[in-house]
């Protein structure tokens, strides 16, 4: 496979339409290569959640070009970006997420559920063995309500829902901030052996710059971002 840009921003402008004046993102382009570790940091306010929902196709921008993975956004409708997002975009948030009631098996499972497309049984239950023994956790913990994991299964059953559908792309938000130094270093690494296992690209957003050595594409949102000045003024 050629060398594709999983994500190719460019002349990309967004204002929310509650502050029309105020721009909060000016970027003249932006790329990520497959396979690359993006860590991508600045202060609060400087509009890093608004650049994932606007690279998830949640938030369209007032003006530019979003492709992921050599798709253009704007060309599709909003089913098939729901669609589109599912089949190919992972996440893990801070809050975890999880549906404390529902099992491991059927946290993990939701997301096969909500692709339009859902995979072979047989090739979904495979994927999703495979995972649970990678992270190091036993067959068992598949029918024990989310509720009864220590926090750090529940990361690590995050990491598996992420990566169920085999996204070429997985998102970080913010995921290691409640943690203490070993187990952000643990969960990053683990996060890693999962990308690269299927080649999928990580884009690892955050304001903690002490996380920057383990990546190998390290971005200041700042430094992409010709209207920094104002976006800070609100910290
Ligand atoms: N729904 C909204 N309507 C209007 N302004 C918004 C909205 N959401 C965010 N903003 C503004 O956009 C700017 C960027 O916010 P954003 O949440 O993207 O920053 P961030 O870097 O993710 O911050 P944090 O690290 O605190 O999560 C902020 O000034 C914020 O006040």
């Amino acid at each position: 496979m050629s060398n594709h840009n999983v994500i190719k921003l460019s002349k990309l402008k967004f204002s929310y339409p509650q502050a029309p004046e105020r721009t909060i993102l000016s970027i003249g382009s932006w790329e990520v290569q497959r396979g690359e570790h993006v860590f991508l940091y600045g202060p609060s306010g400087s509009g890093k959640s608004t650049l994932l929902n606007i690279l998830t196709g949640m938030v369209e921008p007032n003006s530019g070009s979003i492709a992921i993975l050599d798709t253009d956004l704007a060309t599709l409708k909003n089913k098939q970006k729901d669609k589109f997002r599912a089949q190919h975009i992972g996440f893990v948030f801070q809050q975890l997420n999880l549906i404390p009631y529902l099992s491991v098996r059927d946290n993990i499972l939701l997301a096969d559920y909500f692709t339009a497309k859902p995979a072979v049984k047989e090739q979904v239950e495979v994927h999703l063995l495979h995972l649970i023994e990678s992270l190091q956790l036993p067959h068992s913990i598949l029918s024990q309500p989310a509720s009864q994991l220590s926090v750090g299964q529940q990361q690590r059953v995050a990491i598996a829902r992420a990566m169920i559908n085999k996204p070429e792309l997985l998102i970080a938000d913010e995921p290691t901030s409640a943690l203490d130094q070993n187990s952000r270093d643990a969960f990053i690494e683990l996060l890693f052996k999962l990308a690269d296992e299927s080649q999928a690209t990580l884009v690892f957003v955050s304001h903690d710059k002490t996380l920057a050595s383990h990546f190998g594409n390290v971005l200041d949102i700042e430094s992409i971002n010709q209207v920094q000045g104002q976006a800070q003024d609100v910290c």
